[in-house]
C-alpha cells in the first residue's frame, strides 16, 4: 500500500512527512488552488528529500512550459494531470518531459464517469480516482461513493482519493482494497489549505501499514 499525502506548501513538513514514511508528496501547481507553489517554491519544497520519495506535481490544463518549468524545478517523478487533459495530451508530455511518470485524475460524478479510464490505457501509466465537485478541482475533503468501485478492475493501476482521513481510511481499505492512497484535506489542520497535521499524517500512516500487513501486502 503506497500511500501519497499531497498539496504540501512547506519545506519542513515535506521533510517530516517523508521521514514519516509516506511514499510520494504531492505539490499543488495549480494557480487557482489555496495550496499552489510556483515552481521556485516547489525547487525549496523538494531540496534536499530523500531520493526514494517520489515527487508528484499536480496541474490541471496547464501550459506544457509550465509543466516543463515545475518538472526541472521540482526534479518531479510524476504529474499528476487534474483538468479534462484528453488521452492525446497525456500521450504527447511522455515525448515532452521523458521518464516522468503520467498520473490521470478522474473526477467521478456518477459511476459511469469510471468508464472514462479505458480511453486512458496505454497513455498514463496510473489513474487517480477523486470526487468531483462543482467549485473545486481537487483538495475539497469529499468521498465519492464508494458503491461505485464494486466489482472495479481498471487493468491499470489506480489510486483511491477523495474525502480520505484517519476516521474513515481502515473502512475504505477493507472495502475497496486499493493499490495506493492519496490524501490531503484529511490530513490538514482545520481551516489551514496546506498545512498539514503531522500527527493526522502519522496516523494515516500507521492504519496503511497494520493494513498492508494483515493483508500480506509488500510495503
Ligand atoms: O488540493 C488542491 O487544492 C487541488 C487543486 C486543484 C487540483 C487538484 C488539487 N488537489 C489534488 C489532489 O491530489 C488531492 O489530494 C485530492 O483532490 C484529494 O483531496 P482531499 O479530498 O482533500 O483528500
Amino acid at each position: 500500500m503506497r500511500v501519497k499525502i499531497c498539496g504540501l506548501t512547506d519545506p519542513a513538513q515535506a521533510h517530516a512527512i517523508a521521514g514519516l514514511g509516506a511514499h510520494a508528496l504531492g505539490f499543488i501547481c495549480v494557480p487557482a488552488s489555496p495550496r499552489y507553489v510556483a515552481a521556485e517554491q516547489l525547487r525549496a519544497l523538494t531540496a534536499g528529500l530523500p531520493p526514494f520519495i517520489f515527487k508528484v506535481g499536480v496541474f490541471a490544463d496547464a501550459p506544457l512550459e509550465a509543466i516543463e518549468e515545475a518538472v526541472q524545478a521540482g526534479g518531479l517523478n510524476a504529474i499528476q494531470l487534474h483538468g479534462e487533459e484528453e488521452p492525446q495530451v497525456c500521450r504527447d508530455l511522455a515525448q515532452s518531459v521523458p521518464g516522468v511518470a503520467r498520473i490521470k485524475a478522474l473526477r467521478l460524478r456518477e459511476a459511469a464517469d469510471l468508464e472514462r479510464i479505458e480511453r486512458y490505457r496505454g497513455c498514463v501509466e496510473t489513474v487517480l480516482l477523486d470526487s468531483w465537485h462543482p467549485a473545486q478541482l481537487g483538495g475539497t475533503g469529499v468521498t465519492f461513493d464508494w458503491q461505485w468501485l464494486m466489482g472495479f478492475k481498471p487493468g491499470l493501476p489506480w489510486i483511491l482519493s477523495g474525502g480520505l482521513k484517519p476516521e474513515n481510511l481502515l473502512t475504505a481499505l477493507h472495502r475497496l482494497q486499493p493499490q495506493a492512497i492519496d490524501l490531503s484535506s484529511g490530513v490538514e489542520e482545520a481551516g489551514q489549505p496546506g498545512r498539514k497535521n503531522l500527527k493526522k499524517v502519522a496516523q494515516v500512516l500507521a492504519i496503511a501499514r497494520q493494513f498492508s500487513e494483515q493483508s500480506h501486502v509488500v510495503v
